[in-house]
């Protein structure tokens, strides 16, 4: 059918849904309020569609701007869901500190459904049993420490080619690089290389950046059906759900694939040639091998959706952390001049950049923790689902409101961050005990408590030894005589946050 057809398809239903729409709305709102509890503010409405119109494109600049006017706890209708919207350190404290278990599920998406086998993906299944299994596959095996360092090798050649890159094919000093593809670029062969072993592991036209980046706008569409039910036959028309299995599809064969080719590897190979770089696939098969000790049976399904997770879970957001970062720095040379100073004279002491050396910059750190202070990559986490009912302030949550924590507002707050809150500024975080492990409330990039985010070792080893590469090896500039603070900084809407118009930098090798 054609956009066409849709749309007059739309125009004489229209009044008939406006009735509809009124009258379940209402209906629903009259409900909640009839608990006869005292629920938290509710901004104004329009009956028809709640609050939706109130969420915005860029929900994280809406939402603080509600929250200024009606307070740091907000409820506010999204269609037929209710949804809490949490922003300030305090109410989060509170929040984690007595509920952390009831906030812990996650609400039931039919795009990850499709995508990620019945949302078997960590980041959207429910909380319970299996996802208590894959948390601990996670912490003991997949993120732990010991296994994050075993990818070092991967991560400092990786580095050390893309380096290679960006100073030959004539790039630089001479025209500006796309400074945005090419950290795509290196996040995506880091996290493939340690993922399935190899750089590219798609033969054919598709790469993993395009599936990526098909998988994140499906997870992102706004589904009508989810806020309002009966309207979910709109949806099918947009072709959604379609276009979600096809992508489903190309995603469990490419899976497949990888998988079998590991398979057969290790069946051609002696127990002893089994000593290739270590990488997820093999791992989580030999994990499968021994699953007497590991306490669960890992079925194929699980081994795929782990892999999934790796890609999806780590990739944009180790890349959107480097684009802010280095636009920051652009903006801020004053800035740009010490951290690159710092980074330089480490190395020179101690004669290599690696990942030692790295370890040792504290204001390269400090500018890292800045950028995700400003600049939280999921501005407004990842939604919580309560599993019962709750009290929060003085307030009453039902069981199964969605409840969304704005951590950009809160890393903006003038009570937590005094005058300066919206300044770039990484002094503030020399010496200073506040990080973003998730026990600081008014710093929460990677979320809090028990549904945080497991990747932040292996993350935090990528941006820091691809920044201080980026510093080190070249001076950087905006093309044509363009100044910093010209830099446009508008943000694209989505789960995560980008700059809207991509980083285009003039990179002058210094050695
Ligand atoms: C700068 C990089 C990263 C940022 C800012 C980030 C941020 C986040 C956030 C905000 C959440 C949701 C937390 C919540 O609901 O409270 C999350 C969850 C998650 N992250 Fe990350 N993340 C990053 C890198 C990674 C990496 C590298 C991995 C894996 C290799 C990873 C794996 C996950 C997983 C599996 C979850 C779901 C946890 C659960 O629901 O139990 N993340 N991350």
């Amino acid at each position: 059918m054609t956009h066409l057809h849709l749309d007059l398809l739309f125009l004489l239903l229209s009044p008939l849904l406006i009735f509809l729409l009124f009258h379940f709305t209402t209906r629903h709102q009259h409900n909640t309020s009839s608990l006869n509890r005292k629920l938290p503010p509710v901004p104004p409405s329009l009956p028809l569609i709640g609050h939706l119109h109130r969420f915005g494109r860029l929900p994280h600049r809406s939402l603080q701007s509600l929250s200024s006017k009606h307070g740091p706890i907000l409820l506010l209708h999204l269609g037929r869901i209710p949804t809490v919207i949490l922003s300030s350190a305090s109410v989060v404290q509170e929040a984690i500190h007595l509920h952390d278990l009831a906030l812990s599920n996650r609400p039931h998406l039919i795009s990850a459904d499709i995508l990620t086998y019945g949302s078997s993906s960590v980041p959207f299944t429910q909380y319970g049993e299996y996802w208590h299994q894959a948390r601990q596959i996670y912490a003991l095996h997949m993120l732990s420490v010991k296994q994050v360092d075993s990818f070092r090798q991967v991560r400092q050649e990786e580095v050390a080619l893309w380096i290679e890159r960006i100073r030959g094919d004539g790039l630089a000093g001479e025209k500006a690089v796309h400074f945005s593809k090419l950290l795509v670029d290196l996040t995506n062969s880091i996290a493939c290389r340690v993922t399935f072993g190899h750089r590219q592991p798609l033969e054919g036209g598709s790469s993993i950046g395009k599936l990526l980046e098909e998988v994140s706008e499906l997870l992102l569409i706004v589904r009508i059906g989810e806020l309002i039910p009966w309207l979910s036959w709109i949806d099918q028309l947009r072709g959604i759900d379609k276009r979600a299995k096809v992508t489903a599809d190309i995603l469990d064969q490419f899976l497949e694939r990888v998988i079998e080719q590991h398979l057969e590897k290790r069946m051609n190979s002696h127990e002893d040639e089994k000593t290739g770089a270590p990488n997820f696939i093999d791992m989580l098969l030999d994990l499968k091998e021994n699953d007497r000790e590991l306490g669960m049976s890992l079925s194929m399904k699980n081994i795929k959706v782990f892999l999934w997770d790796m890609i999806l879970a780590g990739t944009d957001t180790a890349f959107v952390t480097m684009e802010w970062a280095m636009a920051e720095l652009i903006r801020h040379p004053e800035v740009m001049k010490q951290v690159q100073q710092e980074v330089r004279s480490t190395v020179r002491t101690r004669g290599e950049l690696n990942e030692e050396s790295v370890g040792e910059m504290k204001f390269l750190k400090a500018v890292i923790s800045e950028t995700l202070r400003l600049h939280p990559p999921a501005p407004i986490l990842t939604p919580r689902e309560t599993t019962q009912e709750i009290k929060l302030l003085g307030y009453h949550i039902p069981a199964k409101t969605r409840v969304i924590i704005n951590a950009w507002a809160i890393g903006r707050d003038p009570e937590s961050w005094g005058d300066r809150a919206e300044k770039f500024w990484p002094e503030r975080f020399v010496d200073n005990p506040v990080d973003y492990k998730g026990q600081d409330f008014q710093f929460i990039p990677f979320g809090v408590g028990r549904r945080g985010c497991p990747g932040i070792n292996f993350a935090n080893r990528v941006v820091e030894l691809a920044l201080a590469s980026l510093l080190y090896n070249f001076e950087w500039q905006l093309p044509d005589g363009m100044r910093g603070e010209s830099l446009d900084m508008t943000e694209t809407a989505g789960i995560t946050v980008h700059l809207k118009n991509k980083l285009n930098l003039v990179a002058k090798p210094f050695v």
